[in-house]
């Protein structure tokens, strides 16, 4: 089977393309064993990318977390399916399925662009204590669930001490969360750490947690309804902006994609 190793701004996947409609495999514990950084490919996620049809351009795409878990959203697995595709096929513009939702990707020269359903936001959610500071998160759900902390310095925090405590806590049972930190970055900019669920690590870049950054922000005015820079750990910012039909509702997220190499599963 071909895979591609693939990254959308340090978020890396094992993506897999060309599969045989019935391949009736089971999916979370080869992502499980393909996502293991030491025994398999190594990767934040599997995902699965079918093609539904060519014009116009639809896909159906599944994605796994590293632990196996289904991800209702990831931006950054939407991101490097729609390049995969613009490579494959020659697609510019492309609907994607995810887990029932349909998503609007553009691939231009230099970054892809998918758009993220906003659904709850809950200022105020959850209180913890964060190097001696009461800190607040607030939840937004972006397509999957994410909660948000405003701090001074996303630098000085544990990201995976503090990210795993909130991500378990009773209060967000049975679902848990993927946990944000964010700090503003200047004009329109802001700078982010993601503790992510069903990775259980920080990881480099989260595309969904990079909207939900936005909302949070937005509202708590730290940046205008426009668009803003999100800078992350992998040193490879994502770009978010809102819809110009639905601004409030749908927000752009974009950034580069990087193939990292193409192989054959043994
Ligand atoms: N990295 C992703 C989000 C992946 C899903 C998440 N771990 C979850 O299960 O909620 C992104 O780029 O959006």
């Amino acid at each position: 089977m071909r895979f591609r190793k693939i990254h959308g701004a340090g978020n890396d996947f094992v993506l897999l393309s060309d599969l045989e409609p019935d391949d009736g495999k089971d999916w979370p514990k080869e992502a499980e064993r393909l996502c293991a950084r030491r025994t398999g490919v190594g990767a934040d996620g599997l995902v699965i990318s079918r093609l539904v049809s060519e014009h116009p351009a639809v896909l159906e795409i599944t994605c796994f977390n590293a632990d196996g878990s289904v991800a209702t959203m990831c931006g950054n697995a939407l991101r490097c399916s729609a390049w995969a595709a613009h490579h494959d096929h020659g697609f510019q513009r492309i609907s994607l399925r995810m887990a029932g939702v349909v998503h609007e990707a553009v691939v231009a020269d230099d970054s892809v662009w998918v758009t993220a359903e906003v659904g709850a936001i809950l200022p105020r959610r959850l209180q913890t204590v964060i190097n001696g500071r009461p800190t607040w998160f607030d939840s937004a759900h972006t397509g999957t669930e994410h909660v948000v902390a405003v701090v001074d310095d996303v630098d000085a925090i544990d990201a995976v001490m503090v990210g795993r405590l909130v991500r378990h806590h009773p209060d967000l049972a049975p679902l848990g969360t993927n946990v944000n930190f964010v700090q503003s970055a200047g004009s329109q900019a802001l700078k982010i750490r993601t503790y992510e669920r069903g990775v259980e690590a920080e990881t480099l870049s989260c595309g969904s947690g990079a909207v939900a950054a936005f909302i949070v922000a937005t509202m708590r005015g730290l940046i205008a309804r426009r668009a803003v820079t999100v800078h992350n750990r992998a040193g490879e910012p994502l770009t978010v902006r809102p819809h110009d039909d639905r601004p409030n509702r749908t927000q752009w997220v974009g950034g580069p994609v990087t193939n990292t190499f193409e192989g054959v599963l043994a």
